[in-house]
């Protein structure tokens, strides 16, 4: 809970959830920082660039700057790449901070939340807002634990760009992947930063090459490092040819030195960045083209052979076909910009590219950038204050403004207001405080407002920019800007917000009669609502008590509010027991959550043990009838039903419903739902474990109804249908599988092993990752509750682990009979 204004202002975070199912990831350095005291907020922070009192008119633009000089990104990487501390660097650059914080010293400014602190882990992403050189920097940190996945996606979902930072002694790494997908998904433009440089084992090449064949993306180095590990000093731009050097001296890395490459003073160094130059040019030359497939596809079907022209580099005749190939792409600006970079490559640089201005080079990387054909690659070293500077530099320069970016809603919407609430805290004084992307349109204090998800029109009561150490008042905030609203009670992180339903409406329309168009009604009208991010269903879930009954209503209050912040994370009501239940992410997840309920609520409450969230499915087709005939006063209700349950593969736990051609359409139109909802109450919960049911699809063969009868008792018919038809099929309890990923040195491999061995463990693969061995296997979910403390006793901390859930499989029955005799408290 956010205790003051101060505080408030540098910390907008929340807990997060995750996607991909869960699992610890977990750092054994975290463990080590929860034996460090808490470190109390004692930051300096500067004050706001050319504030003058309270004069909003004098601030206008500073407060709202023109779209193309904004920058909407985050930062992604594996648990303990270096990502906050990157953060810290910037902040402190951009003048943001005016010390240097230290994760290890649990002074950060975006790792706010104390557990955060004592871990030295990002659990909620935290958004900050800073100007540099002109740039409006909206920045948000994410968390790198997979158990705060949905944290991540969520995040990526309001981004214009991403900055991938990697461990380069290390490079990419389990949930570097994970990001990296989720950031395809969301096609989202980014550059990478390879941190770490300092570090003993770090590799420049290494981590280049790792991103090209792990993540099957084309790194444009623009940067070269001189030196490596202990002897790392600075990086060498690679555009500009210059050397940047910073000061050994110098405690913060404030001062660094920019020359020009010389012959005379580095001629080993220049030769080998005029390779790289002429490389880089090359390469964007060639993805400027893919890029621009139109100007491409032209020019392969007008003039075959032009391929092996633009290869050979033969001048006259590429000149021709660029010449050409300009005549008919007059109106596409981008091929023209394109033809014109591969024009001066071929003509009139073509004989030496050390001429080619670094301007001309500057703006095709960021085109090739915002297409995603190819990444820029920096590096540096964060914790030794290197290599900060220039990486600001590339963000401004090479990612997206939003208006660069190509949000196809937004012709819905037609300049109405459309934004994204993708973040929610509670402040004890101001109620509920919503972080909103706006997309389109305007939000302004007192503007009452429509929420698309939950259906509701509500006001916002002041409207917020987060800035610096303060919190300035503003009268408006447009389209491209992260704002911060109080007033909104209802709004939850995820939800929609427009101008008004009459808006929704509108924009609706206008997407299905698109869609119509393209025939893809569904995906367009879905994207109405931004929030698109799925929410797994939770893998552990235990139950949780108040200290006394009257304390009920208090956790139930914090739960919800828990709730509205963290969508990943659900409660739900034991139905035997009336207990309440948590069910979360990963251990981490539902750890945090315990804690949280504690220091914010002022709430001591009791877990129940942590238990797996199995799934159940049924192996053989089954048929069931079943009649329900009940008078309540003077009415009589009666449903004939009869249905099958077949296994299908789906990895879902909705089931799949069908209707057969006998069932009357009528008597359906007016029943269906009652059918639907019965039919999901009993696949809740399955007969075995009462864990979802998946993998099913229920028929319905037959269907009578007498005319009056309630659609409850229709529910209640089929429900019991069901339960009948599941009594008498085979059944199978499926059990979380995970993706595991060891990284361990040489002398501890065999140890880790024999453990995982034990633990029913698959292992797939063992790679080698510069001096350690990296161990890739399955491992059932339950077999690695609290793995971090086996982990760090079996390698003396000296190893680390990632999980992720792949799939849920079947239980031999030796494991499912023990299983299902715990339960029924037989052993
Ligand atoms: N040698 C070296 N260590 C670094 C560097 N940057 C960060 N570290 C250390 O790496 C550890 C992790 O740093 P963080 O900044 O917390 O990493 P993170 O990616 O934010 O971690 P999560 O938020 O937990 O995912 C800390 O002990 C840092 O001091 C670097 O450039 N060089």
């Amino acid at each position: 809970m956010l205790s003051g204004s101060r505080i408030f202002a540098v910390n907008h975070k929340k807990i997060s959830s995750l996607n991909i199912n869960n699992v610890c990831c977990s750092k054994i350095r975290a463990s080590l920082k929860r034996l460090k005291p808490h470190v109390p907020l004692g930051r300096n922070y500067s004050s706001l660039p050319g504030l003058i009192g309270n004069d909003i008119k004098s601030l206008r633009s500073v407060l709202s700057p023109p779209a193309a000089k904004i920058r909407n990104i985050g930062i992604m990487a594996h648990i303990d790449a270096g990502k906050t501390t990157t953060t810290e660097r910037i902040l402190y650059y951009s003048g943001y901070t005016r010390s240097l914080g230290d994760v290890d010293d649990g002074d950060t400014v975006t790792d706010f939340m104390a557990q955060e602190r004592e871990r030295g882990i990002t659990i909620q992403s935290a958004a900050v807002t800073f100007d540099w050189k002109g740039y409006r920097l909206n920045l948000i940190d994410t968390p790198g634990h997979v158990d705060f996945t949905v944290e991540v996606e969520r995040c990526l979902r309001v981004l214009d760009g991403a900055v991938a930072v990697f461990d380069a002694s290390a490079g990419v790494e389990a949930q570097t992947l994970t990001v990296w997908r989720q950031a395809d998904k969301h096609k989202i433009p980014r550059i990478c930063f390879l941190n770490k440089m300092d570090k003993t084992g770090a590799s420049f090449n290494y981590a280049v090459e790792s991103i090209r064949e792990k993540l099957n993306a084309k790194p444009l180095v623009l940067q070269l490092p001189i030196g490596e590990a202990k002897t790392f000093k600075g990086v060498v731009d690679v555009v500009s040819k210059e050397k940047l050097l910073w000061n050994a001296n110098s405690d913060d890395g404030k001062d660094f030195e920019r020359k020009p490459l010389l012959e005379m003073s580095d001629p080993e160094l220049l030769k080998k960045t005029t390779e790289a130059r002429n490389a880089l040019i090359e390469q964007v030359r060639r993805q400027a083209q893919r890029s621009c497939p139109e100007a491409g596809r032209w020019r392969s079907q007008t003039l075959p052979g032009a391929a092996s022209v633009w290869s050979s580099g033969s001048r006259p005749c590429a000149v021709l076909l660029l010449q050409d190939a300009r005549e008919h792409t007059k109106n596409r600006s981008v091929a023209d910009l394109d033809d014109e970079f591969a024009d001066l490559v071929l003509g009139e640089f073509s004989e030496n590219f050390d001429l080619l201005p670094a301007e001309k080079l500057q703006t095709a990387i960021h085109r090739v950038t915002l297409a995603q054909t190819a990444v820029p690659v920096l590096c540096g070293s964060a914790l030794r204050n290197k290599g900060v500077q220039p990486l600001l530099d590339a963000i401004t320069m090479y990612l997206p403004s939003p208006e660069e970016r190509n949000y196809e809603f937004l012709q819905w919407y037609k300049g109405d207001l459309c934004a994204l609430a993708f973040k929610v805290l509670h402040d004890k004084q101001r109620g509920p405080l919503v972080f909103m992307r706006i997309y389109s349109g305007m939000l302004k204090p007192q503007l009452a407002v429509h929420n698309i998800n939950g259906n509701c029109t509500e006001r916002i009561s002041r409207l917020l920019l987060p800035f610096a150490d303060q919190h300035i008042e503003i009268p408006s905030l447009t389209a491209g800007n992260i704002a911060l609203t109080v007033g909104l009670k209802h709004t939850a992180t995820g939800d929609t917000i427009v101008s008004s339903k009459s808006s929704a409406l509108a924009a609706a329309r206008r997407a299905e009669r698109e869609g119509e168009k393209k025939h893809r009604r569904n995906s367009e009208a879905e994207r109405l609502l931004l929030a698109g991010v799925e929410i797994p269903e939770p893998v552990f879930f235990c139950t949780i008590e108040p200290p006394s009954m009257a304390k009920q209503p208090d956790l139930d209050h914090a739960l919800k509010c828990l709730h509205r912040e963290d969508p990943s994370l659900k409660v739900r009501l034991d139905p035997d027991t009336g207990q309440t239940v948590l069910c979360g992410m990963g251990e981490l997840h539902i750890e945090i959550i315990h804690d949280r309920i504690k220091r914010e609520y002022g709430l001591e409450t009791y877990l129940g043990p942590l238990q797996v969230a199995y799934r159940e499915t049924i192996l053989n087709s089954v048929r069931a009838t079943d009649t329900l005939d009940r008078t309540l006063g003077d009415k009589r209700h009666l449903v004939t039903v009869e249905l099958e349950a077949k296994p299908i593969e789906t990895a879902s736990v909705r089931p799949v419903i069908e209707y057969a051609d006998s069932v009357s359409e009528d008597l359906l139109k007016a029943s269906q739902e009652a059918i639907e909802n019965g039919i999901h109450s009993v696949c809740l919960q399955g007969p075995l474990l009462g864990s979802p049911i998946q993998d099913v699809a229920i028929t319905l063969h037959s269907l009578m109804i007498h005319p009056g009868t309630s659609t409850t008792m229709i529910s209640a018919c089929v429900s019991r249908c069901l339960q009948k038809a599941l009594k008498k099929a085979d059944k199978q309890v499926l059990e979380p599988l995970m993706g595991l990923e060891v990284t361990v040195t040489k002398d501890y491999l065999s140890p880790v092993l024999a453990d995982l061995a034990q633990r029913r463990g698959n292992i797939q693969e063992i790679q080698t990752r510069q001096n350690n061995k990296v161990v890739i296997g399955f491992v059932p979910l339950a077999e690695i509750m609290g793995y971090s403390t086996v982990l760090r006793t079996l390698t003396s901390g000296s190893a680390t682990f990632a999980l992720e859930l792949a799939n849920y499989q079947a239980m031999n029955p030796q494991d499912q009979s023990t299983l299902l005799s715990q339960r029924r408290g037989f052993t």
